[in-house]
This record gives structure tokens, sequence and C-alpha cells, in this order.
């Protein structure tokens, strides 16, 4: 069979077209479903952007670093010549109302070419700014109708605070169905991310743990090696809590902290993350400084190659009090998790690039064994490693080989790469396959956005009533400033890292 399911022709609009997310991300991405055969059949790809590009140069252009970023070289006798021969491009400025006529007249030709009103979709890959300008612009040119065939996906970041997210949310609704806007997360199309739901509710082991009966805290690491690298323009009016905790580290805690869903149904799904958005303790502005931490890196060495700092990076201002880095403490009150601290870290230029959840478990109530058998006794800890290492891990204690007792912790290992020969799918494409399909479950609502928004607003007004002090106060290759460290050892805990031995049962720090 040639196609998995029988889809509707599409056309896939890409504004910003000639950008750097086009290249690197979307189409690589549609290029591997179809490669996998989850294209429709009928499709058409256009890119638009102001650049003017003939449409073979785009098609070169887009090819450059294709074998860098796509999985799979050709198979089955599909191929990139046959794949972009269905790629345009078309150099229109977003901000006219002339491009739009030019749209609809497009959109009405090729549906008579194919002999159907085809499914379109517009995927705004273009600066925050310019979307709610053209969101107005396609519903007043009656392009995206408020039918199932035309769909709009938004990228991050959605908003700038709470106040904006709401405005554009309000305009949005005004102009379209939420059944027709995307709003996209990548993080939730990622297997890892999603394996977090099938490991909690396809499973009947861990439901009867998972709370504060026995689970002590839990952490979300979210680090990165890389510094703003082309994007200081777009960072320094963000900062890592904007661009990573609003949105994906949230996220992440909501998959691990929402109560079982009663069917997969996208709204069923939405609803519980939006239930745990809501019961996380605001935390109130004067206390923030005991809640969360900044940080921006400073300049340094990094595997043995000497990096800026931030400050010193292009598009960033000489004085900026942008954070690069954010360590928080939130609790989630209900019954589930009362009192059970959720740690989050993320930043840039750190030690590792890792995405970490770790869910630690209480002590065990007793100890039977003698005091010099376990004087490397650790709790049970349970880890979901997102990326790059993919895997989910158990530690326990086990006995050492020898005549002795003595207990050492282990980790039991399922890895990806060692259970599957199949390569996972990169986030960008699951996520457009389901946009292509029509399914929201993994995009965010308009109520989901607006109330990760809420969760960090006090500390947004606390950071930008207070100057920062001591920056740049970590350097590259580290893993944030100390007062992360002291954030959570305040506790009693430390942060959590994989083992160095990843990928294989064996002892464990
Ligand atoms: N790049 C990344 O890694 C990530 C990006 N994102 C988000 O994706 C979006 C795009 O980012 P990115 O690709 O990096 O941005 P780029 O700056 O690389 O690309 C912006 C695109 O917008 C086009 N554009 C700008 N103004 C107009 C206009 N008036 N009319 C038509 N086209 C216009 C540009 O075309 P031209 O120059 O030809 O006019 C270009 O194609 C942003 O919202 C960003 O936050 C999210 C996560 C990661
Ligand atoms: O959305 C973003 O995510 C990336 C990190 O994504 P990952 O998939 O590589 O973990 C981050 O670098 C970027 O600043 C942010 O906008």
């Amino acid at each position: 069979m040639d196609t998995k399911k029988k889809l509707p022709p599409t056309i896939i609009f890409i504004f910003g077209g000639s950008g750097d997310l086009t290249k690197r991300k979307l189409i690589p991405a549609l290029y591997n479903l179809y490669l996998d055969h989850f294209m429709p059949e009928k499709y058409i790809v256009v890119g638009i952007g102001r650049s003017p590009v003939s449409d073979e140069d785009y098609r070169s252009k887009l090819l450059e670093g294709m074998e860098e970023f796509s999985r799979r070289k050709d198979h089955n006798g599909k191929s990139w010549p046959a794949f972009a021969e269905n790629v345009f491009y078309q150099s229109r400025d977003l901000e006219s109302d002339e491009s739009y006529k030019g749209i609809y007249e497009y959109i009405e030709q090729q549906g008579k070419t194919w002999g159907v009103q085809p499914n379109v979709m517009f995927y705004l890959s273009v600066a925050p700014q310019l979307a709610p300008v053209i969101a107005t612009k396609l519903a007043q040119h009656k392009i995206c109708d408020d039918t199932q065939h035309t769909r709009i996906v938004f990228e991050k970041p959605f908003g700038h605070d709470l106040q904006s997210a709401k405005e554009l949310n309000k305009l949005l609704d005004s102009l379209f169905k939420e059944e027709q806007i995307y709003r996209i997360d990548h993080y939730l199309g990622k297997e890892t991310v999603q394996n977090i739901l099938a490991f909690r509710f396809a499973n009947a082991l861990f439901e009867p743990i998972w709370n504060n009966h026995y689970i002590d805290h839990i952490q979300i690491t979210a680090a990165e090696t890389i510094g703003v690298e082309d994007r200081g323009g777009y960072y320094d009016q963000s900062g890592a809590l904007r661009d990573m905790v609003q949105n994906h580290v949230l996220q992440l805690l909501c998959m691990i902290a929402m109560e079982p869903p009663t069917s997969f149904d996208s709204n069923e799904i939405r609803n519980k993350k939006v239930d745990v958005l809501s019961a996380i303790r605001r935390i109130n502005v004067e206390d923030v400084h005991e809640n969360a931490v900044r940080g921006q890196y400073a300049a340094g060495w990094q595997k043995g190659k000497e990096v800026p700092g931030y400050r010193e990076e292009k598009g960033v201002e000489p004085d900026s009090p942008v954070e690069t880095f954010v360590a928080a403490k939130f609790f989630v009150d209900n019954w589930r998790w009362k009192n059970v601290p959720f740690y989050i870290r993320t930043g840039k230029r750190l030690h590792e690039k890792t995405t970490l959840v770790t869910i630690q478990f209480k002590e065990a109530p007793h100890y039977s064994f003698p005091a010099e058998a376990a004087d490397t006794w650790r709790p049970n800890r349970l880890t979901f490693s997102i990326q790059p290492q993919m895997d989910i891990r158990i530690r326990f204690q086990a006995k050492r080989p020898g005549t002795e007792m003595v207990l050492t912790p282990v980790d039991m290992v399922f890895n990806y790469a060692e259970a599957y020969e199949e390569q996972e799918p990169e986030a960008y494409e699951t996520l457009l396959e389901d946009v292509i399909e029509g399914n929201q479950t993994l995009f965010m609502r308009a109520d989901q956005v607006e109330a990760a928004w809420e969760v960090i607003t006090p500390i947004l007004e606390a950071w930008h009533k207070r100057a920062p002090v001591d920056f740049a106060n970590y350097s590259p290759d580290s893993w944030g400033p100390e007062d992360a460290e002291a954030l959570i050892a305040r506790d009693g805990h430390f942060w959590a890292n994989l083992p160095t031995n990843t990928g294989k049962s064996g002892s464990h720090k």
C-alpha cells in the first residue's frame, strides 16, 4: 500500500519558507513523512518569504544539509527529486493584502486542477509579531475559512506574557475555530516525551505509587551546551524562562503530574494538563528569590573551545539582564502531589546536552540490613531520559556479588536503541503528521498556554522589578550558578545527572 491512510489532497504553505526553521526542521520532517508514506498522495508545499528565489534555487538550498537532517536515504523508489517536484517558492510580503489575493487564487486554481477542495495548512514559521497580522489577513481574505479544510499552525513563542497571549488567543478565537488552531510545542512531539504517557497509563504497576505517599520529589532538567547561536536578537527579548520553562518544561511537568485520562481524546488529555497547570501554587512575587534562581553565562571555555559570554553574543545588549539559566521549585497543590517539590532547571552553555525527568522515591521505611551493608544506600529513582540518550531507568538496591552482604544501587534500563530497530521520528515529523491528519492531542489549547503563562508570571514580575545580581554568574561547561545548587540543597537534595555508564545496567553513583 502506498499511503498508510487515504488523506485528502493537501497544500502546505510555509510562511517563512526561506527561514532557518523551515530548512532545518520543517522540510526534512516533511521529506521523511514522504519517504515513510505518510504524506497525502497529492500534496504541494509552498514556501513563502520576501526574498526573490526561483523554485529551482529554493529546492537546491533546501537540499543543502538534507543528509544531515533527514533520517533516511532514498528508499522504496522515493527520492528527494520526486518529493521536491511538489515543492515551490513564492516571494510575497505577508503584510500586504495583494499577497493574500495571490494565495487565494493559487488555492482556487489548485483545487480545480485536483478536482476537489484541498486541505490547506498554513504554517507560520515567522517572527511572532507577524502572527496576528497574518491571521487577520487570512481571515479577511476568506482564505482560512472555518471548515476543517484549513488549519493554521503557530510556532512558539505564543505571546510574550500572559496579557499578550490572551490578546492573541482572543483574536484567533474571533477569526477561527479552536479546531483549526495548532499551537506547537515541539517537545510534545518527541518520542520519549510521549512515552511518559504510555509508561504511566498503559501499565498498572506504577499508578499506586505515583503520589506523595511514595514520591519524595521530582526533577526536570533541560540542559543545552549551545549558546544562543544566531538567535541573539530573539533570545534577548525572551530569556530562558519564556523560551523553555513556559512551554517545554511545564509541559513535561504536566505529563508527570496529570491525572489518568479517561480516553486518549485530545481535549481529555489537554483538560488533564490544564488541571495540573491550574494547581501549580502561585509563587508570591516577594518569595520568588526563595523559589527561583536565574543565571547568565559568562565567557570561557567549553569542550576545548573558547566561547563568548552571553552579553558578547550577536544581537544581545552589552548590559543585558536576560537570563540564560533558570532553576525553580514548584508545588502542585492537589491530593496526589501535596508537599512534593518539583525542581526544574534549564539553561544554555551547560556541561551536557541532556533532558531528564527524575522521579525520586522516598527512602525505605526501615533498614533491616546491617549499617555496613548499606553505606551507599540510595532511595529508588525512576529516570526518563528524554534526549539525547533515550531510555527509562529504575534504580534499586542490589547485593554486590561476594561473600559479604554489601548493597549497591544499580539501574535497570530500557534503552530505545536496543529495544527497537526502527529509528524514532523527529518531533516535527510527528507534529506535522498530526496537523495533516487533524489530530490536536499534542498541541497546546488556548487555556493551556494561558495557564502556563500564569505560572511564570510572578517570576517574570519579580525579575523585572529587581536588577539581576552578579551577572554573568556561571561559566560555560558548568551546571549553572551556585544558587541553583543551593535551591535544591536547602531541601536536602541534589540535582540528578545520568550515571556515566549510560545505556547499560550497572552500578550507580
Ligand atoms: N529556528 C529555530 O530553531 C526555532 C524557531 N522557532 C520559531 O519559528 C519561527 C521562525 O523562526 P526562524 O526560522 O528561526 O526565523 P528566520 O528569521 O530564520 O526566518 C523568518 C522568515 O520569515 C520571513 N519573513 C519575515 N518577514 C516577512 C514578511 N513580511 N513577508 C514574508 N516573509 C517574511 C523571512 O523571509 P525573508 O527573509 O525572505 O523575507 C524568513 O523566511 C519563529 O517564531 C521562531 O521563534 C521556534 C523554535 C526553534
Ligand atoms: O524551543 C526551543 O528549544 C530549543 C531546544 O530544543 P531541543 O529539541 O534541542 O531540546 C532551544 O535551543 C531553543 O532556544 C528554544 O527556542
